[in-house]
C-alpha cells in the first residue's frame, strides 16, 4: 500500500475509486465502504484509495493502526492532516482540485451523513450533483446499524468510556488493542506474585475506563490471555500517568522491550486506590481467577 500523509505529494496518475472521512475507527460501516472500493478497483482495474481526514485530536487508532490495519486491503491510503487550506477549502474545489485533479476519482463512495468543505457545506447532494460533469460515479451507503443504532466512531467512543469494551468490540468488527514496548515497573507486582507487562499508551490513543479486564495478549506472533488493568494505579502512586499492566496468564519468558499487543476482552471492576497493598493482592488474586474462569468458559 502506498502512504501519505500529506495531498501535495500525491502523484498517481491512474485512475482511482475513493473513499472519504475520518475513519477514526475503521469500524465495521467503515469497512463496508472499505469493501466497495475494494471491489470496484478489481472490476474497473483502477486504485482503491482511502482518503482520511486527520483532524488531530484524540483517537481511536493511532495513524500507525489505521495503515496498519488498511495495509493489505487497498492500494493507498493518504492520512491528510486537517490544516487551515483543507479546512477552508470550499466543498466545490475540494471536489475538483482533490477529488478530481489530483486522486482522478472514477468511483467515490461515502456515507449517508458524509460532509465535506468549507464549513461543511458538502454533502451527497453535492457529491450527485457534479457526478456527471466530472464523470465518476457515486455510491452512498447507509448506516450500518448494530440494534438498530448508527454505527459511528462516536459510539464506539462512548462504549469505552463506561467499560463496555464488549459492544465496542462488536461495532467495531474487531477488538479494541493497545500496542506498545514494554517498560520496567517498580517491580512490585513481581514481588506479590503478579508480575506484569506495562505499557503506556500511545499518545492521543483513547484509553477505556480505568480498571480491570480480561485480554489477549499477543507477543512476537504467539497469542495468550491474561487480566490487565489501564489507569494510574492509585494504590501505589501519585503520578498521573496512564499506564496499561497485564498479567499475562502461562508467559515465563523476559517481555522487557518487546512490542505487544493488548485486547480488551471483557470489563471486570473499576480501578480502586485500596487502603493497603496486602489488600489490593488479594483483590487481584481475585481478578486473575476472574480472568482464567473468563477464558475457560
Ligand atoms: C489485574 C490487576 C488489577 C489491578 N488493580 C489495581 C487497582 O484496582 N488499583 C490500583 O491502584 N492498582 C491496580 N493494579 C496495578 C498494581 O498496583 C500494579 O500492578 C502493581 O503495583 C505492580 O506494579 P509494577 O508493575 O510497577 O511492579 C492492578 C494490576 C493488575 C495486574
Ligand atoms: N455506520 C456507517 N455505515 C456506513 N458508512 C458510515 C458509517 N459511519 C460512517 N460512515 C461513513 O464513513 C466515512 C467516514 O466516516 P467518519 O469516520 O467521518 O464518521 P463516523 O464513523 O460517524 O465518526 P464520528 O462519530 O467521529 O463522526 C463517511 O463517508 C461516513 O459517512
Amino acid at each position: 500500500m502506498q502512504y501519505y500523509t500529506d495531498i501535495n505529494s500525491y502523484q498517481g496518475l491512474e485512475k482511482t475509486a475513493v473513499t472519504l472521512g475520518k475513519f477514526d475507527s475503521l469500524h465495521r460501516g467503515h469497512q463496508r465502504l472499505v469493501k466497495s472500493i475494494q471491489s470496484y478497483a478489481q472490476k474497473k482495474n483502477v486504485k482503491s484509495v482511502v482518503f482520511a481526514f486527520d483532524i488531530n485530536k484524540e483517537t481511536l487508532l493511532t495513524n500507525q493502526e489505521r495503515r496498519n490495519h488498511l495495509e493489505t486491503q487497498v492500494d493507498c491510503m493518504i492520512q491528510c492532516p486537517f490544516t487551515k487550506e483543507i479546512r477552508e477549502m470550499e466543498a466545490e474545489a475540494f471536489i475538483e482540485k482533490v477529488l478530481v485533479e489530483k486522486l482522478h476519482a472514477s468511483y467515490i463512495v461515502v456515507g449517508t451523513d458524509f460532509h465535506f468543505g468549507h464549513r461543511k457545506r458538502g454533502n451527497v447532494e453535492m457529491l450527485a450533483r457534479y457526478a456527471e460533469k466530472y464523470h465518476y460515479q457515486l455510491d452512498v451507503l447507509n448506516k450500518e446499524l448494530y440494534q438498530g443504532r448508527e454505527i459511528s466512531s462516536t459510539y464506539v467512543r462512548a462504549a469505552l468510556a463506561e467499560g463496555d469494551v464488549e459492544l465496542a468490540n462488536l461495532l467495531l468488527g474487531y477488538p479494541y488493542h493497545m500496542s506498545g514496548v514494554v517498560e520496567h515497573g517498580k517491580r512490585l507486582g513481581r514481588t506479590l506474585g503478579f508480575p506484569t507487562m506495562n505499557i503506556i499508551p500511545a499518545d492521543r490513543k483513547i484509553v477505556p475506563r480505568y480498571g480491570v479486564y480480561t485480554c489477549k495478549i499477543w507477543i512476537e506472533g504467539e497469542v495468550f490471555t491474561g487480566i490487565g488493568n489501564v489507569g494510574m494505579r492509585p494504590t501505589v502512586t501519585e503520578e498521573k500517568r496512564v499506564l496499561l499492566e497485564v498479567f499475562v496468564f502461562e508467559y515465563d519468558g523476559d517481555a522487557y522491550g518487546k512490542n505487544i499487543t493488548v485486547e480488551f476482552c471483557a470489563f471486570e471492576r473499576p480501578e480502586k486506590k485500596f487502603d493497603s497493598i496486602e489488600e489490593m493482592k488479594r483483590q487481584v488474586d481475585l481478578d486473575i481467577a476472574f480472568g482464567k474462569a473468563y477464558f475457560q468458559e
